[in-house]
């Protein structure tokens, strides 16, 4: 849809780029001539996949857990001795775990708070002071994921991405006499590695969730891909501080009680 030279020159970093969506933006990026950087917390898996990607174009990868300030700062100091600039920032590492809210204890809750919202924060402030304040130009796309009308089953990410919406915001606003352009990407259900890692019960109720999409299918890596890399793009120059939902209007809650379903089949 693109074209192949729309991000040429640019430097893009995609935090969480070893699998899944991530992978995915990040190849979607070289594709389209950037430069990019990935980083996660497992350095063999991250290797694996670093050489996976540089088939599509130039590749860095370093080991960072996004809630170490100093991990991030390394980061940086690679990025400054490589490139020397960076034009795009991609938070997308996180993850969290299925629990009813009375049995997340403190641990619980911090280790998701602390995944998807201070270290979503703490790159975001490191990369601005360090490459997008001073360059008076930059670009920021978190994603987050669909969570409109709350997360039952996850009230921790809820709090957490509602956390990150709200930051958008408000740095879209702070930060736009630099030139900073942020937004987020509220992903719905994605069909990617990370939903091998939630228990059977509930993969087991994916083909009914599925159906209750009014589109009727899981979104795939591709569509959130497709998604950043318009938000990044020149193409959303005017666009900062929303929050684009990819997730088939799963946020709308269509046909709660399945009343348009009944009638269709016979209307
Ligand atoms: C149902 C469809 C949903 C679709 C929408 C969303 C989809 C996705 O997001 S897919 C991406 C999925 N990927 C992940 O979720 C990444 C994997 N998850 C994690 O890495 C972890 O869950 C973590 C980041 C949230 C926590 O990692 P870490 O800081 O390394 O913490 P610990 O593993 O040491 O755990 C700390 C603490 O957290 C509680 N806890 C962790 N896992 C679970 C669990 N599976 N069940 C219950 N509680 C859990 C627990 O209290 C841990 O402390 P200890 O009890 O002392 O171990
Ligand atoms: N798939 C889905 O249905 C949905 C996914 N999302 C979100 O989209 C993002 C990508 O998910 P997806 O690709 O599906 O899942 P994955 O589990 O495959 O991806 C998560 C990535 O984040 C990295 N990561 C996690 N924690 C950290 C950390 N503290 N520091 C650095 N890297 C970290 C992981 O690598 P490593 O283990 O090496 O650190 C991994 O590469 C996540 O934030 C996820 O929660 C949102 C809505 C729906």
């Amino acid at each position: 849809m693109f074209k192949s030279d729309t991000f040429k020159g640019k430097v893009a970093m995609v935090t969480g780029g070893r699998s899944g969506i991530g992978f995915q933006i990040a190849k979607d990026f070289l594709l389209l001539g950037a430069k990019v950087i990935i980083c996660s917390r497992k350095e063999d898996k991250l290797k694996i996949a670093a050489e996976e990607l540089a088939a599509y174009g130039e590749l860095s990868y370093q080991a960072c857990d996004i809630r170490k300030t100093e991990d991030i700062q390394s980061l940086v100091s690679m990025i400054k001795e490589k490139y020397d600039r960076l034009d795009i920032l991609v938070n997308n590492a996180g993850g969290q775990f299925p629990a009813l809210a009375e049995y997340i204890s403190d641990k619980g809750w911090n280790a998701v708070i602390s995944n998807n919202l201070n270290g979503t924060f703490s790159m975001i402030r490191e990369m601005a002071n360090a490459f997008f304040i001073p360059q008076k130009q930059g670009v920021i796309v978190n994603i987050t994921a669909e969570v409109y009308r709350g997360f039952p089953g996850m009230a921790h990410t809820g709090a957490a991405r509602a956390g990150v919406e709200n930051l958008t915001k408000t740095l879209a606003q702070e930060w736009s006499d630099f030139n900073i352009r942020i937004n987020c990407v509220s992903p719905g259900i994605i069909e990617s590695s990370g939903l091998d890692q939630y228990p059977q019960q509930i993969q087991d109720m994916f083909e009914e969730a599925e159906k209750a999409i009014p589109l009727k299918r899981f979104g795939k890596v591709e569509d959130v891909s497709n998604a950043v890399t318009f938000l990044a793009s020149p193409m959303a120059e005017y666009i900062t501080g929303i929050s684009l939902f990819v997730d088939g209007a799963q946020h709308l809650g269509f046909d709660k009680m399945g009343l348009a379903n009944v009638l269709k089949s016979f209307m």
